[in-house]
């Protein structure tokens, strides 16, 4: 199998790297100023282990020529990207015939949940994955991944249920690479739980540091009202924490803790948009359909989408203003 890594940032990147140095057949996609420093340098990935140089195909979009059959393609994008992501991969040939819509596998190794039926619409064979995963990309050409003693936990299933034979092969990659990669039939219900972890990304993206408990347990305990009415099974917190259990844990890299979540990296690196609305915003939609007031949730994607728009570094929106919103 080859793998075409759709955003090699701090997930993909990650994931391309160690793929690579297990000797698969890897391309990078990334753009800007990322992509020029690959190009001319490599992707150099920093962990506690040490570092790696890995120097291989890069490319912002597909070639001319057709995909090889075999390809695998892994979404890394943030779930903001992923329409442009999709759109500019679906229609690419494959050798032999069809499009990669049509004929590819596309794994979405992302945070949110919206991500799968948006790939649903364009490509007919979507698998899932839920991401733990501690990264960071501040620098073009440079990924920081804390994960220790496997870089990170990858839950690898069918979208929407159910597990087949390349979930099985890709799985096996992902652990000969490093990782540990369970295959789940109900990998959605992971990722839903994962959602609920993540409620607390744009807290912590506003205010820097570590997340007040009261307000990380109050979005939180919205969502877990929100899923329950509308339905929806997810792990709980223990699970997750037992499955994890001491496997992926993290330590400094160079003398240095990971800085922030994914959504605290978009502000730091003023990309002028974020994930909030995949991540709380994905709360307040099922909130809205379902009933469920969710105004801790509406409060912190307000404030994220404000500090993106208004370039507000991570860590520099005012505590009190956020304090006064979410009440
Ligand atoms: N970072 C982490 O520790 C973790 C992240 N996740 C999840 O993983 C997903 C990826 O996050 P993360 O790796 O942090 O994100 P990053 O921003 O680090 O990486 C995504 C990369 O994709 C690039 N990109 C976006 N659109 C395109 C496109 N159309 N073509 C080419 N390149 C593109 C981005 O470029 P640009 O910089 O120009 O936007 C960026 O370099 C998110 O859903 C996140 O929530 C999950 C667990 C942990
Ligand atoms: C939980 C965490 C921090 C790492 O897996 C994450 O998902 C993120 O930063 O988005």
């Amino acid at each position: 199998m080859r793998y075409v890594i759709i955003g090699a940032g701090a997930v993909g990147g990650t994931i391309g790297v160690r793929l690579g140095e297990a000797g698969h057949d890897v391309t990078l996609v990334a753009r800007g100023a990322h992509l020029d420093a690959i190009r001319r340098r490599g992707l150099t990935l920093r962990t506690p282990e040490g570092t790696a140089t890995w120097r291989g195909p890069a490319t912002d979009a597909p070639g001319e020529g057709p995909l090889p059959a075999d390809t695998v393609l892994v979404l890394t994008v943030k779930s903001q990207d992923t329409p442009a992501a999709l759109a500019a991969w679906a229609d690419a040939p494959v050798a032999g015939g069809g499009t990669a819509g049509e004929r590819l596998p596309l794994f979405t190794a992302q945070n949110g949940v919206a991500n799968e039926p948006a790939a649903l619409r364009l490509f007919a064979r979507v698998h899932a994955v839920c991401v733990w995963l501690p990264a960071t990309h501040l620098e073009p050409g440079v990924v920081v991944a804390n994960g220790y003693p496997h870089p990170g936990m990858l839950h690898v299933g069918r979208y929407p249920d159910g597990s087949d034979a390349l979930d099985h092969a890709v799985a096996a990659d992902l652990t000969g690479a490093g990782f540990v990669a369970p295959v789940r039939d109900d990998v959605m219900r992971w990722k839903y739980g994962k959602l609920l972890a993540n409620l607390g990304n744009g807290l912590q993206a506003l205010l820097g540091g570590d997340v007040p408990a009261d307000l990380r347990d109050r979005v939180r305990a919205e969502g877990q009202a929100v899923l329950a009415a509308a339905g929806i099974a997810h792990t709980s917190t223990e699970e997750e924490a037992a499955e994890r259990g001491d496997r992926v844990g993290h330590r400094p890299v160079d003398g240095q803790e990971r800085s922030g979540s994914s959504t605290w990296q978009s502000l730091a690196r003023s990309v002028g948009s974020t994930e909030v609305d995949h991540l709380n915003g994905e709360i307040v939609l099922l909130g809205r359909l379902h009933g469920v007031p969710t105004p801790a949730n509406a409060a912190v994607a307000y404030a994220v989408r404000r500090a993106a728009r208004e370039r507000i570094r991570a860590g520099g929106f005012p505590p009190a203003e956020l304090a006064k919103m979410i009440g």
